[in-house]
């Protein structure tokens, strides 16, 4: 296979020239002359993807060749961000890329800005795995990232007078270079009908299941670039499609609609990614997209990737599947029905190979995020599944009785299948007995799991517990997002830090050279002028110079507490038109939120309808001086947050402790030189641990404290009436401030904090507000803060993808780079 060398004719500007020109003229069809912009990023993509492709054909032989373990990552979300930018950095091609385009009258910064991102993700999930799929590559790791190619991703947020609007995310409509279909290398995909026992060739009982429709899986694959390294991994991701698309006699008859039908029932199943991020909604057609993925992915593997004669009792020698919270947990039941009804396994035999080919991490400490399929969906859907969950639970009760004779109790704890309120599958219980090791994403979070979501099964199997804090990529967040400060990172400690993130320590000693601490803060100071240049031009914001930038983005969910940040907005703005505050004594500061809300959760958007009528008033009030901004870009995204991290001064992290199993925003933030203002919870712990007390704004209960007022009964409403400035900042709500006069447009969120308050917002606000105080003494000492803040890098080379990469591979994986 021809590879390009790397310091071949085509590493040269000319070669990248003669091949960007080629691609515009053949597969854009068009001149330079008469080109669009979007022709000319579609040819500069293919054309970067030609410079990877010998890679990835290399990859692909070598990996086939060796025979080695690999990584089936099986995700039902990848939140990849742009490609182009991340393909020039991985091959090394931005310089000679920026030249060559230069030569050609054009300009790769605005190219870039072309792409769509592929927003096939949520949240913290999907953005997770694609860090961790980029930290393998750039490890050698033999990996294959399954997932589905949503026709609409995560839908894009408008706001209309201050409320989220949804528009379907068309991110395919001009064209995706970066994805390769082969349609030669369909499944099909089996659902509903029934099952049939019959006694095979050896008159052993068999079972068969007789399907009563079915679509085809089309893969499409996508380029994973190693950093600098030449290998290429893969990311396949399932598309679905009828069998028979179009039924010709019908339509011939007339019935043009029914003639089609079959195709538009198929494709829906991989038409639109849910955009729920904690609250299942149970709805079929998710499960169609569970079972679709999970289905194609295994057989792909099993007959495309394994040789036709290999013995599956050695599977687990050639594949770790891991299981990306519970979403694709019915690959569990699915490899035992290939194992024993196609491959004539008995069921010992095909318990063996599977318990030891599945790893689960979950991700999440919300009960109601946990999913429980409805028996009478999964059996009308799956029914040959549903058989095989039912007998894995026998065996799984056998045990338990065993282990503690008598205990029904427990038993029923335990059992996969819960009775109330309808009967449903567990599938976290599912999961963790089926899998050779459980893992939390945070040292906290794993704690609580074993300690409160899956006692039973953590007494019964301690070992299969584990943890593996999450990490985040630096080629992305750190060496892409903030060119500024990777520079003066690597002139100074040179540039292994890259793939060695721990180096990030030999920074240390940096924080008391005040030529440094300048060079660092005139980074931070050029981000921030660039993400004004860029809230400018896309929302109209205008973002003051000299502020400090306290930035708040993930989802918008109650337990991440957006309102209790909103609390402390309302409170300064509240003090300064009271008079209470002299304006001159409030700290320049713009607080910028970036957050999307699930379309079903109400309280999450009158939230963000509360906070753009806040930051419309506040923002407008001349009595401020301009010294307080709020900021909602709408459709925050990766894209969004490459530019907003680098330039953040502030990160809030800020949820009830025991709610966020770890947050990965929170160490994008301290990597790019943010301090943060956050609880102990989630990674937040680890963080504060490694940068140290001095340099981590605290605040707020811990788990066990929030677990005590939970139990002793927590009322909000006293809160209120005890904290002068609490109630001040809600009765400003309440008196119709923000609504121009209406008194009751946010009673919900308002009498929701003051008679419910699930995430105690009431019961930490003081403590927040003491802290946001120390923020703005430390922030007035400019050479104490940029101290700080180079500190927070130094010692946060711990949180790289790489890092958990390494943990998984050894703890649970047991797989070897390749060399
Ligand atoms: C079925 C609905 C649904 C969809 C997605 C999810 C995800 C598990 C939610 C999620 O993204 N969890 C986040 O995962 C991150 C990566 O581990 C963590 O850093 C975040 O703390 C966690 O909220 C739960 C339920």
């Amino acid at each position: 296979v021809a590879t390009a060398p790397v310091n071949g004719p085509l590493f040269s500007v000319d070669g990248f020239v003669k091949e960007f020109i080629h691609e515009l003229n053949t597969a854009q069809g068009v001149a330079l002359a008469r080109s669009s912009v979007n022709d000319q990023y579609l040819a500069l993509a293919r054309t970067v993807k030609n410079y990877l492709m010998a890679r990835w054909l290399d990859t692909n032989r070598k990996t086939r060749e060796a025979k080695v373990k690999t990584v089936g990552y099986l995700s039902a979300e990848y939140l990849l961000g742009r490609q182009l930018g991340n393909a020039l950095l991985a091959s090394d091609l931005n310089e000679i890329a920026d030249k060559g385009l230069e030569l050609c009258g054009l300009d790769l910064v605005t190219l870039r800005n072309q792409e769509v991102e592929p927003g096939l993700g949520n949240g913290g999930l999907g953005r997770l795995a694609a860090c961790f799929i980029d930290s393998l590559a750039t490890m050698n790791v033999p990996c294959i990232g399954y997932g589905i190619r949503y026709e609409y991703g995560i839908f894009r947020q408008t706001f209309v007078d201050g409320r989220q609007v949804e528009q379907p995310d068309t991110w395919l409509a001009l064209g995706s270079p970066w994805e390769f279909p082969h349609p030669d290398a369909s499944v099909q995909v089996n659902f509903g009908g029934h099952t049939e026992k019959y006694r095979d060739a050896d008159g052993k009982e068999r079972t068969h299941w007789l399907p009563d429709w079915n679509v085809l899986g089309v893969p499409y694959n996508y380029m994973v670039p190693g950093y600098l390294n030449g290998r290429v991994n893969t990311l396949r991701l399932w598309s679905a499609q009828a069998t028979k698309a179009f039924d010709l006699p019908t339509f011939n008859a007339g019935d043009y609609a029914q003639a089609v039908r079959a195709q538009t029932f198929a494709e829906n199943i991989s038409k639109v990614l849910y955009p729920e991020d904690s609250t299942p909604q149970g709805k079929e057609l998710r499960l169609q997209q569970q079972y679709f993925f999970v289905a194609c992915s295994l057989r792909d593997f099993i007959d495309n990737e394994l040789e036709d004669d290999f013995d599956l009792h050695h599977l687990d020698e050639r594949i770790i599947l891991q299981l990306n919270d519970t979403h694709p947990v019915i690959a569990v039941p699915e490899l035992m029905r290939i194992l024993m009804d196609e491959k004539g396994f008995d069921w010992d035999e095909a318990w063996a190979v599977t318990t030891k080919c599945f790893a689960y991490t979950c991700h999440t400490l919300l009960p109601e995020a946990l999913e429980v399929w409805p028996t009478e969906l999964l059996g009308r859907l799956l029914p040959r599944h549903l058989e095989i969950i039912y007998a894995i639970n026998e065996q799984l009760l056998e045990e338990v009785r065993e282990a503690y004779p008598g205990d029904e109790l427990r038993a029923r704890r335990m059992s996969i299948i819960a009775e109330f309120p309808e009967r449903g599958v567990r599938m976290a219980y599912l999961a963790t007995y089926a899998a050779t090791k459980v893992n939390g994403v945070a040292a906290l979070h794993s704690q609580l799991l074993r300690d409160k979501v899956l006692p039973d099964f953590s007494e019964m199997w301690p070992d299969r517990f584990t943890n593996v804090t999450n990490g985040v990529t630096p080629r992305r967040f750190v060496k892409m997002a903030n060119p500024k400060l990777s520079e003066l990172i690597s002139d100074t400690i040179g540039g292994g830090w890259v793939t060695d993130l721990e180096r990030l320590r030999e920074l240390e000693p940096f924080a008391d050279d005040p030529d440094f601490r300048a060079q660092f803060a005139a980074a931070k100071d050029w981000n921030k002028r660039r993400l004004a240049e860029v809230l400018r031009k896309r929302d109209g914001i205008d973002l003051p110079d000299g502020h400090l930038l306290d930035v708040m983005v993930k989802r918008l969910h109650e337990y991440k507490r957006q309102s209790l940040k909103l609390l402390h907005v309302v409170s300064l703005y509240e003090q300064v038109i009271s008079g209470k505050l002299p304006v001159d004594q409030l700290t320049p500061r713009t607080v910028v939120f970036g957050a999307k809300a699930a379309p079903g959760y109400k309280m999450a958007k009158d939230t963000i309808h509360l906070i753009n009528r806040v930051a419309a008033t506040v923002s407008a009030d001349p009595r401020l001086e301009g010294r307080l901004k709020v900021a909602f870009p709408a459709n925050y995204n990766v894209t969004l947050a490459e530019k907003l991290i680098p330039a953040a001064d502030l990160s809030e992290q800020i949820s009830l402790a025991g709610m966020e199993a770890s947050g990965t925003g929170n160490m994008k933030f301290a990597l790019n030189g943010a301090l943060t203002i956050g609880t102990d919870d989630g990674a937040n712990v680890e963080i504060r641990e490694l940068v140290g007390d001095k340099h981590f704004f605290l605040f707020g209960m811990n788990e066990p404290q929030v677990a005590e007022l939970g139990a002793k009964g927590y009322n909000p409403e006293s809160y209120y009436e005890d904290n002068p400035q609490l109630k001040a900042a809600l009765d400003l709500v309440l008196s119709g401030h923000f609504s121009g006069g209406d008194q009751h447009l946010f009673d919900a969120v308002v009498y929701n904090l003051l008679n419910s308050d699930r995430f105690m917002a009431l019961a930490d606000f003081q403590s927040y507000v003491d802290a946001q105080a120390r923020v703005e003494e430390r922030y007035a000492d400019t050479d104490a803060w940029t101290r700080s803040a180079v500190l927070n890098v130094a010692r946060s080379g711990f949180f790289s993808s790489d890092r958990s990469m390494r943990e998984y591979i050894q703890r649970i994986w047991h797989t070897q780079p390749m060399m």
